[in-house]
């Protein structure tokens, strides 16, 4: 077990924003809705969570599906909205209408490595820009009184790393803080996070947090990223999907509770109970759509047998949910394989057909 010091205080300030933890849920489109959002916070342990990217012009347009990724609730708090697209007129008046609407704070999106969000200007292309990038960051900030934060990777590819002089020149610029997922943007999701990359950008700053990111799956990645990096906070994506509890896991070593405490047999079912009522909640029959992708994420952590995640995987009611979770409460932990099926899911083959 790698040791942290319990003498750090646990919260950190971001802008005029106070987060009791500095452990973050990242966002992932398609995942990180309301729902997921919510019953992980139930879990304990989550300092800041972030929405999908939100498509400036759709947020503008008022869009249906833009209105559904900024659905939010008081279970819900603290939340950052993120934002992306390739027209600085447009997210400034997206950052802009959100801090008119109370949202609390926006984060600008230049990590996303997808070739539509590229496409559109949006995404980690920007980073190829860097004077652009400032220009447009600093007319976001300019614009609302809420706190802006960016998401960005290293830079476009190895050749071309721009992070930490971005990271420098947004702190002038105003920005409230830096996330850092540690991959260049050809890199997608393969080869290994680059810590040193991170603990570059941490060092070029004067004084706003930088939080680390990528591959974080166990306290013990959480504890090495803050240790190698410097970093003031971590946001985990993957690893909140593959263990829901990790943010109460770090949270009682931070406290100094250890040994952590395994969720039981029941938290485990009644986990995937609460996160299906919130997404029935609000998209009920479309709410079965939505969760069939998390079966492969949490079938081996929630001690689902293959067959019944394979069911959770075309789920189609309500009522065969709650067939699935009376076989899932006699059959508990019945599997062949305890290695998540989601390992093998994350975008795969050439860069450019992303
Ligand atoms: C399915 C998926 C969707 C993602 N969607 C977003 C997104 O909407 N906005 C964003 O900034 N990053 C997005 N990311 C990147 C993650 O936030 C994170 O930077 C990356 O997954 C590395 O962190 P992790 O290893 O903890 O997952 C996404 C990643 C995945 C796998």
């Amino acid at each position: 077990m790698i040791q942290w010091s319990t003498t750090e205080a646990p919260e950190i300030q971001i802008g005029d924003r106070v987060l009791a933890s500095r452990y973050f849920l990242a966002p992932l489109a398609g995942y990180t809705q309301h729902a997921f959002r919510v019953a992980i916070r139930e879990l304990g342990g989550v300092g800041l969570c972030t929405t999908d990217l939100v498509l400036a012009s759709h947020l503008l347009s008022g869009s249906r599906k833009s209105k559904a990724l900024l659905t939010t609730s008081p279970a819900d708090q603290p939340l950052t909205i993120q934002i992306f697209g390739g027209v600085t007129a447009e997210l400034v008046a997206a950052a802009r209408w959100l801090d008119q609407h109370g949202y609390a704070a926006v984060d600008l999106n230049m990590g996303c490595p997808m070739a539509k969000i590229n496409g559109n200007g949006g995404g980690a292309r920007i980073m190829c820009s860097p004077d652009a990038a400032c220009q447009m960051v600093a007319e976001v900030v300019d614009a609302v009184s809420i706190p802006v934060t960016v998401k960005m990777r290293l830079g476009w590819d190895r050749d071309s790393i721009t992070a930490p002089l971005l990271a420098r020149e947004f702190e002038q610029a105003g920005v409230a803080a830096i996330t850092v997922h540690g991959r260049t943007r050809n890199q997608g999701f393969g080869g290994t996070v680059d810590l040193e990359g991170i603990r570059q950008t941490v060092e070029a700053v004067q004084h706003i947090p930088v939080i680390g990111n990528g591959d974080v799956c166990t306290v013990e990645d959480a504890f090495r990223m803050r240790q190698q990096t410097g970093c003031a906070a971590v946001s985990i994506g993957r690893g909140a999907m593959l263990d829901p509890w990790i943010f109460r896991k770090i949270s009682q070593v931070v406290q100094g509770e250890e040994p952590v405490s395994e969720p039981t047999r029941e938290e485990q079912i009644q986990f995937l109970e609460r996160h299906f009522t919130l997404m029935f909640q609000q998209h009920e029959l479309f709410g079965c759509r939505l969760i069939r992708k998390f079966a492969a994420w949490y079938g081996a952590r929630l001690g689902i047998p293959e067959d019944l995640e394979d069911r959770l995987r075309r789920l189609e009611s309500d009522g065969e949910f709650q067939d699935i979770v009376e076989q899932i409460r006699l059959r508990h932990g019945e599997r062949e394989s305890s290695v998540p099926t989601a390992l093998i899911k994350t975008p795969n083959g050439p860069v450019e057909r992303w």
